[in-house]
């Protein structure tokens, strides 16, 4: 038989599937053609089956699904420790509102999330669910970047230098929609900020939009205790049963945060097939609480992970999550089996496609998916020595670990140097931001 002809084959010591039976793969070979996933077979058959236009041989390394951060604000990369150290109110309304309103405009945007894709990729992220205003910016970032991401039509009803009200916001989240709804590395999400932000109307209107355009809906609920004594005052129910009167609950909302939650409420969210996205590190540094993802795991709800915004993590950092997922689950519930090193991994990746509805082609290496793929150098010393790869990603590995990154087939990290984004530019941009921010 003649060899195929492909353009990428990625030979690894080990391939860490994150497939329906989780087999972890070694010393085999990834074929990737037209951006795809073709084959996946032993190296040692490998080159005889395929010429390929180039051949990476990963002698010491996981090859892994690309990381999906399932929430995040890139663009906030900017105002990386600009408040820290304070809860979500006080943090948003005396410091990050402030801010965004004397600061946030195109430019703001589009270097800032420009950055966040830097850190991104070499990070081993693949894909990010974003949430900010002016959409066009970042989708000309992503593209730049040729990162994956989800674009946000956000609303949040105050003015700012982006909208005046909910029309406004709406009208000019679908222009952006209608201009880049259509490229392959861009998908598009209905974000309602949070129910302490958002009007019924206007939940109502989204919900219709989202089923009409056939998107996700990305909107922060649970988060404080205080947003829910603040529902109950307001509205006299708490914020989840009153958007599931809105028609909010279903398989297309991706709940990001869902901190403070009774059994009811799991079990509601369950029957709907809601997916959540868990910040960990978010969570910890705001106070906020910890999802309780041993038990959203008990009821089969998908939990992917997200680093949420530079400030107020703040790092975007999915190694950082993975770990933190595993280890805040264990200590709540006192119990060291819950959230094994597999299932955080499964959260980073395949988790994320699904709270995306991108499960068919994303989110694990597997023949017929998207070549969206991170490799990890596990020959450091300090991850001597190795007894399973699995267990190294999700307790040992860090992001410095990160060698290379594929999107679509595309090399975006190769031997750690980023390839479609100039390292020195965007430190220069950074620094500009910086003396701008910190001047007033
Ligand atoms: C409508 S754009 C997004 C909006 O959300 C703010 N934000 C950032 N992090 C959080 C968080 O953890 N909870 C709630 N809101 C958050 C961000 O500053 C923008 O104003
Ligand atoms: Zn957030």
């Amino acid at each position: 038989m003649l060899p195929h002809q492909i353009d990428t084959l990625i030979s690894a010591r080990w391939v860490v599937t994150i497939d329906h039976a989780s087999r972890v793969l070694e010393h085999h070979s990834v074929a990737v053609a037209g951006g795809k996933i073709v084959a996946i077979l032993p190296s040692s058959e490998a080159e005889q089956r395929f010429v390929a236009k180039e051949h990476i041989t990963l002698t010491d390394h996981a090859l892994m699904p690309g990381l999906i951060n399932l929430h995040t604000h890139s663009a906030m990369s900017l105002l990386r420790g600009f408040a820290d150290d304070l809860p979500l109110m006080t943090w948003l309304q005396d410091h990050i509102w402030p801010a965004e309103k004397q600061h946030v405009g195109e430019q703001f945007v589009y270097d800032g999330t420009l950055l966040a894709a830097a850190e991104a990729i070499k990070s081993g992220v693949t894909c990010l669910n974003d949430m900010y205003f002016f959409p066009q910016p970042t989708a000309r970032a992503l593209l730049d970047a040729r990162l994956r991401g989800a674009v946000s039509v956000n609303v949040i009803e105050f003015p700012t230098q982006y909208a005046s009200d909910a029309e406004d916001y709406l009208s000019k989240g679908l222009e952006a929609h209608n201009r880049y709804g259509g490229e392959a590395l861009l998908q598009f999400t209905m974000a309602p900020h949070a129910p302490y932000t958002i009007s019924d109307r206007t939940f109502e209107r989204m919900v219709t939009l989202a089923d009409q355009l056939d998107m996700q809906i990305h909107c922060h609920i649970h988060e404080t205790r205080a947003e829910i004594e603040g529902s109950i005052k307001e509205f006299g129910v708490r914020p989840l049963e009153r958007l599931a009167r809105l028609g909010m609950l279903s398989p297309r909302l991706i709940a990001v945060h869902m901190v403070h939650l009774l059994e009811d409420e799991m079990a509601q969210l369950a029957e709907h097939g809601v997916h959540i996205a868990h910040n960990p590190s978010s969570n910890m540094k705001l106070a906020s609480g910890i999802c309780p993802v041993s038990t959203l795991h008990d009821f089969n709800i998908n939990v992917g992970l997200g680093t949420d915004g530079a400030a107020s993590n703040n790092r975007l950092d999915m190694f950082t999550e993975i770990r933190a997922a595993a280890l805040l689950a264990k200590v709540a519930t006192e119990n060291p089996e819950v959230v094994p090193a597999h299932r955080a991994l499964e959260m980073a990746t395949i988790c994320g496609a699904r709270a995306l509805g991108r499960e068919d082609d994303l989110g694990s290496i597997e023949v017929g998916k998207l070549a969206d793929l991170t490799a990890v150098d596990l020959s450091d010393i300090v991850c001597q020595p190795c007894f399973d790869p699995t267990s190294q990603l999700a307790y040992v590995a860090g992001r410095e670990n990160v060698t290379h990154v594929w999107v679509q087939g595309q090399c975006l990290l190769d031997n750690r140097q980023l390839t479609t984004l100039d390292e020195a530019e965007l430190k220069q941009k950074a620094r500009i931001w910086h003396d701008r921010i910190a001047a007033r």
